[in-house]
Order: C-alpha cells, then structure tokens, then sequence
C-alpha cells in the first residue's frame, strides 16, 4: 500500500522512500529517502493537536512570526492559524511510476473566522519520489469580484535533520540581500558564499530576484557523501534560522540540544505581505532533493 490513513496521520511511500503527515497543520513531520531521515522533529514536540508542531514543515499563514498583521491584529502570535487546524485529505491520491501526491485543504472555520473574517482556499500538495519531496502551496481567494483584496505572509518552516548544525552550510548566497532580525531588522548583503548557523541566526533573506526559482544546496560537512539541494519557486524570501542554545533552552517544545541536530530554511513572503485580489492564487513551491555532496 502506498499510503496508510491513520487517525492523526497519513503516510505515503514510493520506491523505498516515505514521508509522514499529520492532519494537524497539514505538518509533514517525517521525509526518509536512501534510508535517512531528512527532516528533525524535537524530542519534546506536542503531537496531540494542541500545540504547533516542532519540528517537519509546519506551514505559516497569513502571518509570520510575532509580526502583527495590519488588517486583522486578532491573529497575533506566531506564525498564523493554517498550522493549528485540521486540513482534509483529499480521497484522490494521484501516483505514476516515480511519484505520489497527496493533497491536503483548509478553508475558514467559525475559529478562524473570528480572527481572519475573508474567504481564503489553501491547497497543499505533497510529492514524494525516490530521492525527492516537493511541496506546492496554492492560496486563493475566491471572494467575488467587488470584494476587497486581502493580505498574507506565509512560510514553509522547513526543520532538516543535520548530523551537526555548526558544521552546515547553505550555497550559493554571494551578495544575496538579508533582513537580520536579530539586529534590530537591519539591512545587510550576505558577504561570503556560504551561510551557516554556528551562532544564532535569524536572517530573512531577499529573493525576490530570483522568486521565479531560488536553487541553493544544504551541505551537511563532517565529509558527509550526500546533501540537499533546495529549490523555491514564487517566494520572494526566505529565512535562515536557528536559536542556539542561549535561545534554543528558552523554547519550551525544543529538545535539549536541539539547536545542534537543524537547520530552518525557510521559503515564504515574509518581509512584506502579498496581496491577493478576488479570484487570484499565490502558488508557492518547495522541491527538496538528496543529492552527491
Ligand atoms: O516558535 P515558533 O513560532 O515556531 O517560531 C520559531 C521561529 O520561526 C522563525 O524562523 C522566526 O524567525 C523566529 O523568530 C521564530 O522564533
């Protein structure tokens, strides 16, 4: 069987690889290919729906963050409501040869009609191959014509496993402009090829000159034989991100150490929010591939 439908979670597989998903968030919480587990989960993640996931790809929308969001200040809090809802599963899942896709939806609930009163479609399809998982997030909103536009952020808070976070590195990033958020939102342009996360990091970087398609490379160093490469399409940011022990400890649902074992890599709008008119749909793409280092 290619895909099990638990309660709380489901599971696809394809030609040796799997990839978990909880029905909470629509939060892939588990991706393994070649044997490995891609993506971290904290020891101390809630699973029981009660809190947001820590750890996997918890999806942000329509804010990031703390950040406040301008026309519906209720949301507050962190990272918006699509990853503490329950998504339907769609009952087709779509397979050929090489790949499986299961598609995952959320629209407005009495809950979140309270904090975010528009009409909204999330779409959200997750692909897995041999040695690949792509994640599509399609926003709509489908209010009619004379309606007023609304406003979003959004983000996939990719956690990936790493043997040690220090040692990691994400390429090619030479004069990528980055907002660092640990300075006081200062502008700066990232100096040397590479980005790591030996400190604490909180950087969001500027792709908006390469939005169409952003293609860097997770080098996991220690002379690991594979790595990761990582390919955005439509998202004009993305964050770099790890806290550290100083601020990792401080995390309630972060396991001691945690801050050692990922890496965040984070493509989304997160600098300014996106606008999106009746009838329109931001098509947001992740495609995560294992590749030889
Ligand atoms: O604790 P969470 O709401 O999941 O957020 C975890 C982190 O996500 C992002 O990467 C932000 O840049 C951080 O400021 C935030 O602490």
């Amino acid at each position: 069987m290619p895909i099990h439908k638990g309660q709380k979670t489901i599971v696809i597989e394809k030609s040796g690889a799997s990839a978990e998903i909880y029905l909470y968030g629509a939060t892939v919480s588990s991706w393994k290919s070649g044997g490995v587990e891609r993506l971290w989960m904290s020891g101390a993640a809630v699973l029981d729906g009660s809190a947001p996931i820590r750890g996997g790809i918890p999806i942000g929308f329509p804010i990031f963050a703390v950040d406040v969001h301008p026309d519906f200040p209720e949301l507050g809090g962190a990272h918006g409501f699509a990853r503490i809802n329950i998504w339907t599963l769609d009952d087709a899942v779509h397979e050929t040869e090489t790949e499986i896709t299961a598609t995952f939806r959320l629209g407005p609930n009495d809950a979140i009609a309270k904090l975010f009163p528009p009409p909204f479609e999330l779409v959200y399809e997750v692909t897995l191959t041999a040695r690949s998982l792509t994640t599509v997030l399609h926003i709509t909103n489908p209010a009619s014509p004379d309606a007023t536009p609304w406003k979003f952020n959004t983000v996939f808070h990719t956690y990936y496993k790493v043997p040690h976070a220090p040692s990691a590195s994400l390429a090619p990033l030479t004069g990528t402009p980055y907002i660092d958020r640990l300075a006081g939102m200062a502008r700066k342009v990232q100096a040397g090829d590479t980005a790591g996360v030996a400190v604490e990091t909180a950087r969001a970087y500027d792709l908006s000159a390469k939005q169409d398609r952003c293609e860097v490379v997770l080098s996991y160093g220690g002379g690991a034989t594979d790595a990761l490469r990582i390919v955005s399409e439509g998202f004009p940011d993305a964050v770099l991100w790890n806290p550290r022990e100083a601020s990792g400890s401080k995390v309630p649902d972060m396991s001691k150490g945690g801050w050692d074992e990922f890496v965040c890599w984070e493509p989304g709008v997160i600098s300014n929010l996106a606008t999106l008119k009746p009838g329109e749909t931001f098509k947001g793409v992740q495609h995560v591939e294992v590749i030889s280092a």
